[in-house]
């Protein structure tokens, strides 16, 4: 297949002209797309430091030194698939509620054609409306959940909808597949045991950052790997999965994380798997220093694209 792929950094230096992710086309530039990225701005549902709202812009200007040819997974994503940027999907900044359901609206007008979609936050509230959309296409998901934090809190203040909520919600829904939800990376502490009970009742199953350590990549890939099996799975990224030395830029930074070679690997061993979509978030610039945090979630959302772009390959092999 022909496909427009990003401008030629040999032609074009590469930080020359508007930031597109991964100085792709966007999705106005092309007749068609397989793979879109876009933006959520919003950050309306953090508990403590605010600033993800600027995630979108600091991602898409960290990923202008990104090339067309991932080595580690053997792919050309932007050859295999078509992909572009749509720009960002807008949330009522006063409004969670209202956010919350335009970018469920906003995620499946920009699938409903077949495509699907990487999303670059924005705080971790916006995964419950992403996963609406993905549900809406391919019933409840499978969720492997990269995150310092379980997000399956109940509420704050009184709050329903928040970044540190949206996984309760998400499978007091029944958008999600019980069977198979992990979550990876967490650690820190937490209000009470009970926390831990809540999490299991809701079907998720724990690989933490400590786990990471002992267990190295590969056997904890083969344990969510085995989690996932075949069925569709939606990945959600939360920067703050990083230790706060390999992502600084984030609203909740826990010590003890993930490096960030260790969270790309473990997403490097999820290529057969059929992923339907992701989303990367919680990327607070005000806190980056020398665009560590955009370039790890340029990275990771990279590889999203790429791990899309498989899949898209695999569907459409004749
Ligand atoms: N960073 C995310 N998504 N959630 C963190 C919530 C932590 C807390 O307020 O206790
Ligand atoms: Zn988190
Ligand atoms: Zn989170």
């Amino acid at each position: 297949m022909t496909t427009i792929g990003p401008t030629d950094s040999s032609l074009v230096p590469r930080f020359a002209g508007p930031a597109t992710f991964a100085r792709l086309p966007r999705l106005d530039e092309v007749p068609a797309a397989d793979i879109v990225v876009a933006g959520v701005p919003f950050d309306s549902g953090v508990s403590y430091r605010p600033g993800a709202r600027f995630g979108p812009a600091h991602v898409r200007e960290s990923s202008r030194l990104l090339r067309p040819y991932h080595p580690g997974l053997g792919v050309s994503p932007f050859e295999v698939a078509q992909v572009a940027d749509a720009g960002d999907i807008v949330a009522n900044p006063f409004r969670i509620d209202e956010a919350v359901e335009s970018v469920q609206a906003g995620a499946a007008a920009l699938t409903a054609d077949g495509a699907r979609l990487v999303v670059v936050g924005g705080d971790h509230t916006i995964s419950l409306p992403l996963l609406r959309a993905a549900a809406e296409r391919h019933g409840p998901v499978a969720l492997v959940h990269f995150d310092a934090h379980l997000d399956t809190w109940d509420t704050y203040f009184g709050a329903e909808y928040t970044h540190g909520t949206p996984f309760r919600r998400a499978v007091e829904e029944g958008i999600l597949d019980t069977e198979a939800l992990s979550h990876v990376g967490t650690r820190g502490p937490l209000y009470g045991p009970r926390d831990l009970e809540d999490d299991r009742r809701l079907g998720f199953g724990i690989v933490t950052a400590a786990d990471v350590y002992r267990l190295r990549v590969d056997e904890v890939v083969d344990r969510l790997r085995a989690r996932v099996g075949d069925r569709p799975v939606y990945l959600s990224i939360d920067i703050d999965v990083l230790d706060p030395a390999h992502a600084p830029g984030t609203g909740t930074p826990e010590a003890g994380g993930l490096t960030s070679r260790e969270l790309l690997e473990i997403l490097r061993g999820f290529a057969d798997l059929d992923v339907v979509g992701g989303d990367v978030v919680e990327v607070a610039p005000a806190y980056d220093h020398a665009e560590m945090t955009g370039v790890a979630a340029a990275h990771v959302a990279y590889d999203l694209v790429s791990l899309l772009a498989m899949g898209h390959a695999r569907r459409t092999a004749v």
